[in-house]
């Protein structure tokens, strides 16, 4: 009997989904289907023999894309199927049965995070249609870190803002956070260890994580707090809006698109998010490309100092994400700035660790681990525990 989980990621112009099986030795198929509203859209993906394709899909929007991964699955029907969703706000702490409140309640917090979760909720609603009889679960990005203490949640803002509007830090990337410092307990043998987690993608966030539950994170109310990013500005001084609005004129639309698509990496260097083309170009001597790597860097390091105020003892550090697993550089360099927590990196090893490989990088002393994330594989797992828990 088929018991794979499909584990669907909708963003505004990609679907990514894979078909997650119980058991870890079976393949999975997976893919991404992208440009999704534009007249050239596509899907590539592998399939069951683990062979890639590439499939032209015209003017396919998130409906069309969905029928077109289900006939790639090549006709393995899923037990379940557990959505990414981006923003739980304060309501959901864990993972959630779909139904129409929870789709209510879904499209409520989507002011909060207006670039992911309205495009989370099309892929809710297509598979919702195409799979009436499926058991479907919404795995919520926020839920790992409703652990936080009001301490670390709290903005220093007039207290009805809180308590009438929600207003407070709620961040983001939680099931990869989730994932792998629970990955670094089990291969430390660590139980229960404080890590410092550095999940460094298109979007990038730090967290602390102490027997594991998050006690501090980069991102706040939406994901554009905290560290640099591929397009998004991170932490910027509160008073830029009222400057910009005041002596340029923006509007606040323009503003927010500034800061999260014309910022981070591509504003900085001028050139590109992409952390590979940056590292060619500052190694021919692109001064953009150098600034931007530099800033990165710094501001990684400069968010996991301040975030081990929140831990008891502090074990290690992870680096994970496309950037964090694949770029011994920028692993090399934020480990540099920070000597006084007695990090010490085994270049060799460091430079070795790349390409989806698990290992640890340190050479003595507070260990430094890659842990390649899974949101798929814990999303699959989370949809499964809630489905056992529903049943019994
Ligand atoms: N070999 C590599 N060296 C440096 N950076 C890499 C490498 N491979 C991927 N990256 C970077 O990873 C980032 C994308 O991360 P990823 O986790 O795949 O993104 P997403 O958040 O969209 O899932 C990009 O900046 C990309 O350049
Ligand atoms: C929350 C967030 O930043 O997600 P992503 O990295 O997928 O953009
Ligand atoms: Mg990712």
């Amino acid at each position: 009997m088929e018991t794979s989980v499909l584990v669907i990621n909708c963003g505004s112009s990609s679907i990514k989904y894979a078909l997650v099986p119980k058991d870890p030795d079976r393949p999975r198929l997976s893919g991404l289907a992208e440009r999704l509203g534009s007249s050239d859209a596509r899907l590539k993906g592998t399939d069951s023999q683990g062979e890639s394709f590439e499939q032209p899909l015209g003017a396919a929007d998130h409906a069309v894309a969905l029928e077109a991964i289900l006939a790639r699955l090549d006709g393995r029907l899923p037990v379940a199927v557990g959505h990414r969703i981006v923003h739980g706000g304060e309501h959901f702490t864990r993972a959630a049965l779909i139904d129409d409140d929870v789709v209510a309640a879904i499209e409520h917090t989507a002011a909060l995070a207006p670039l992911h979760n309205p495009a989370n909720l099309e892929g809710v609603k297509a598979t919702r249609r195409l799979f009436p009889d499926l058991p479907q679960v919404a795995v919520f990005d926020t839920a790992f870190h409703q652990s936080l203490p009001p301490r670390a949640y709290r903005y220093a803002l007039p207290e009805a803002l809180y308590r009438d509007h929600a207003i407070r830090r709620y961040g983001f990337h939680g099931t990869s956070h989730a994932y792998v410092s629970r990955r670094a307990d089990a291969l430390s043998g660590l139980e229960g260890g404080g890590w410092l987690t550095a999940h460094l993608g298109n979007g990038c966030s730090t967290c602390a994580v102490w027997h594991g539950r998050s006690l501090d994170t980069s991102m706040g109310l939406t994901p554009l707090e905290g560290v640099v990013m591929g397009t998004r500005s991170g932490d910027v001084d509160p008073g830029l809006h009222a400057h910009l609005s005041r002596q340029l004129g923006w509007t606040i639309e323009r503003i927010d698109e500034v800061l999260n698509r014309g910022s981070g990496l591509l504003g900085l260097s001028g050139l590109t998010n992409d952390m590979r083309e940056l590292e060619v170009a500052e190694s021919e001597g692109h001064a953009g490309a150098a600034l931007a790597i530099e800033v990165f860097c710094y501001r990684i390091a400069k968010s996991l100092a301040a975030l081990s105020c929140a831990l008891p003892r502090l074990d290690g550090l992870v680096f994970t994400g496309g950037i964090g697993e694949n770029s011994a550089m920028v692993r090399e360099r934020v480990s540099a700035l920070l000597p006084h927590f007695g990090l010490q990196l085994n270049h060799t090893v460091n430079a070795e660790t790349i390409r989806g490989r698990e290992g640890r990088i340190d050479a003595g002393g507070r260990q430094l681990w890659v842990i390649p994330t899974d949101e798929e594989g814990q999303i699959a797992t989370e949809t499964r525990q809630r489905l056992e828990e529903t049943a019994a």
